[in-house]
């Protein structure tokens, strides 16, 4: 049977149809999605959610004119079909193929680039604005934000919120509420969200709530009418769901069944007349219209947020082949090194706690949240909060660890400036996620953390070369007097056996470790960096005979000035190596250190590898390793290049 979905190449395509087709061309985007993600893997549940609202918005706007705004843009697969891309779907986080999330530079129809959550209605106050001030009319150039409650949940959302109310902003706001952040949703406004959206009766309980509080009989509507505004408006609370928005100067719609074309067209047509701030509250189910997601409660719609690539055939999920019997256990994660250790942290010293920013199995701290609840944080998508809030812990001598991963960790750096370090605070960051995450692409990749703390008075920073010396780290960082920071990748570690509790050992901040001896060369890496000094020295060694020198740095402040004095000193070339970008990073650092404490003789020359001044696209981490040279072969050309001899041909080590 042929599909509706393939003549809609536009989104204009879709304006000619009844409610009835546009209801089958979401179950067909639906379907396209289950085919599609099921098979290459990626972002799923929030996808199957959005399929009616995307339709809905396209069949009532004039795309790229009208604009609509996918906050994070993890759920906008939909909106990326029906707008020209429905073909390319299946490269969507394939190294060259479609992007993420949103992108500018890869459709008129994606007004924003995102993939951090709670940016959508900013940039809608600012784009609508911005059409008023060009002198365009109110109604001309609509703007819709569609944000999840999770993402609400950020702070800088409200700021937006905040505005808009004051401005008067015409802007319409669709709030995307399925009660799942990745994990469940959490805190008060999530309650109260949830009180309203699971409430039916509470449904457009709003409307004409005044008039019939007035028109009570029995002479009760003129009492409440003289007890004033604060009587009325304190009754109207309790029943009505949208007053806090109302007392923002927001109207309020809602709440809507987000998967019901007709009713979603409705509401935003009227919204939309309103040329004011509306938000339209509509309720969606997450992984709708797949079974385990749908049915499996709370924990089938977090274990589907993103699909695994093959993990889906006909519709149905394919249970994942066990391992040969014979076949070598893969190293742990990191992320699962790092959760074990928290719990065990917290039975060390009952002082410490977790916090994550809604990232609860994303950083591991589910596993503590299971062991320890009390000790286990999550604030919900506001990273500002997550570091405010352990500021306030580590005032009362709390130890709070918090577990945001290195990209996400951007959006508090006033809080690592002027709340932790300046004010010297006892406090962990654990950034997971540091380096190339691979398919989330620019947005995710941890690559700006080293720059971006080594500047900072007061702070340490570490990273560990493999999973043993993250646990070795961890330790160190909760013994130590004062901000400390911790990167370590995603993915598996590379498979050292790990240390039993009675073996983990602080290590000396400052000082880093010999790892090889050699000689004209000295690899110096930090954290990830230091099995790729191991894999070139291996491939130099094997292929041209010359045996370097390799060492883990461990600190990128504290340099260890003496074990870079002395390696700067004993050879020709001094090669540092670090998954982060080279301006400001770890090499810098080296360079500077040895530029600023002079040692006759310590004249190597230096040579940085780490990820260049450009944003890095998206794909597997060993393809955007290769695109950058962060490879041992590629680093073994470099070190070749720089001592002046030609790759292919012994050099020895004279
Ligand atoms: C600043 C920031 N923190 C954390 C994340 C990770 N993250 C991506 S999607 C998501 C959940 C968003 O929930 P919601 O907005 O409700 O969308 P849903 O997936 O439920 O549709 C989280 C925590 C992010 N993208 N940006
Ligand atoms: C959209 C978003 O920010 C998250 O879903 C992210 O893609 C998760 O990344 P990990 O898979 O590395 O946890
Ligand atoms: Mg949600």
């Amino acid at each position: 049977m042929t599909r509706i979905l393939d003549r809609i190449d536009r989104p204009q395509d879709l304006h000619g149809l009844t409610e009835e087709q546009l209801a089958q061309v979401a179950q067909e985007v639906r379907e396209h999605i289950i085919d599609t993600v099921g098979e290459i893997g990626g972002h799923f549940g929030a996808n199957l959610g959005t399929c009616e609202l995307a339709v809905a918005l396209h069949s009532l706007l004039d795309s790229p004119r009208d604009k609509i705004l996918w906050d994070v843009g993890h759920q906008a697969y939909p909106h990326k079909i029906l707008t020209g891309r429905r073909d390319e779907l299946h490269t969507i986080r394939q190294y060259g193929g479609l992007a993420p999330f949103c992108a500018t530079f890869e459709s008129e129809h994606d007004i924003m680039g995102a993939g951090h959550a709670s940016t959508s209605i900013g940039y809608g106050v600012g784009l609508k604005e911005g059409m008023l001030l060009r002198g365009q009319k109110p109604q001309v150039g609509k703007v819709a934000a569609v944000i999840g409650d999770g993402s609400m949940t950020g702070g800088v959302a409200f700021e937006a919120i905040h505005q808009a109310g004051g401005l008067g902003t015409p802007l319409v706001v669709v709030l995307n509420d399925n009660g799942m952040s990745i994990s469940p949703n959490v805190g008060a406004l999530s309650r109260y969200f949830n009180r309203v959206r699971l409430h039916p009766k509470l449904w457009h309980a709003r409307e004409g709530m005044e008039k019939n509080l007035v028109d009570l009989p029995g002479g009760l509507g003129a009492a409440i009418e003289k007890l004033g505004p604060q009587f009325k408006e304190s009754i109207k609370a309790f029943w009505a769901p949208g007053l806090l928005w109302e007392e923002l100067d927001w109207a309020y719609m809602g709440v809507i069944d987000g998967h019901d074309v007709r009713a979603l067209r409705l509401a935003l047509k009227q919204a939309f007349a309103a040329e004011r701030p509306v938000v339209v509250h509509v309720a969606t189910v997450k992984g709708k219209g797949f079974a385990p997601a749908e049915e499996g409660g709370l924990e089938g719609m977090e274990q589907w947020h993103a699909a695994k690539p093959k993990s889906i055939a006909n519709g149905s999920p394919v249970a994942a082949k066990p391992a040969p019997a014979d076949a070598k256990p893969a190293p742990p994660q990191y992320t699962k090194v790092f959760g074990d250790a928290m719990v065990e942290e917290v039975r060390r010293d009952r002082r410490v706690v977790g916090i994550t920013a809604a990232m609860n199995s994303g950083t591991g701290l589910n596993i503590l949240q299971k062991a320890e609840p009390k000790h286990y944080f999550d604030v919900g998508i506001a990273e500002q909060q997550a570091l405010l809030f352990a500021s306030g812990l580590a005032l009362e001598g709390v130890k709070p660890v918090a577990a945001i991963y290195s990209t996400f960790l951007q959006r508090a750096y006033d809080q690592i400036v002027h709340d932790i370090c300046l004010q010297e605070l006892n406090v962990v960051l654990a950034m997971d996620r540091a380096g190339l995450v691979g398919d989330d692409g620019p947005t995710h990749h941890g690559v700006f953390d080293i720059a971006y703390l080594r500047s900072l008075p007061n702070i340490v920073c570490m990273a560990p070369r493999d999973e043993a010396m993250l646990r070795h780290m961890l330790r160190t960082a909760l013994l130590h007097d004062g901000p400390i920071a911790l990167r370590y990748p995603r993915g598996e570690g590379v498979g050292v056996p790990l240390p039993a509790p009675e073996e983990i050992r602080p290590i000396e901040i400052g000082r880093g470790e010999v790892l090889r001896e050699g000689t004209r060369v000295a690899l110096l890496g930090y954290g990830t960096g230091v099995q790729k000094a191991l894999d070139a020295a291996d491939r130099l060694r094997d292929e041209h005979g010359l045996e370097v020198t390799v060492a883990d740095a461990r600190f990128a402040k504290p340099i260890d000035l003496e074990l870079a004095t002395r390696l700067a000193t004993d050879h020709e070339l001094l090669v540092t190596l670090e998954e982060g970008v080279l301006a400001g990073g770890f090499g810098s650092a080296v360079w500077e250190a040895l530029n600023e404490h002079p040692t006759p003789g310590a004249d190597a020359r230096i040579l940085r590898i780490g990820v260049p001044d450009r944003y890095i696209t998206h794909g597997k981490p060993a393809l955007l390793h290769e695109e950058i040279g962060f490879t041992g072969e590629a680093v073994a050309r470099r070190v070749l290049e720089a001592i002046g001899a030609s790759t292919g041909t012994p050099v020895g080590t004279a």
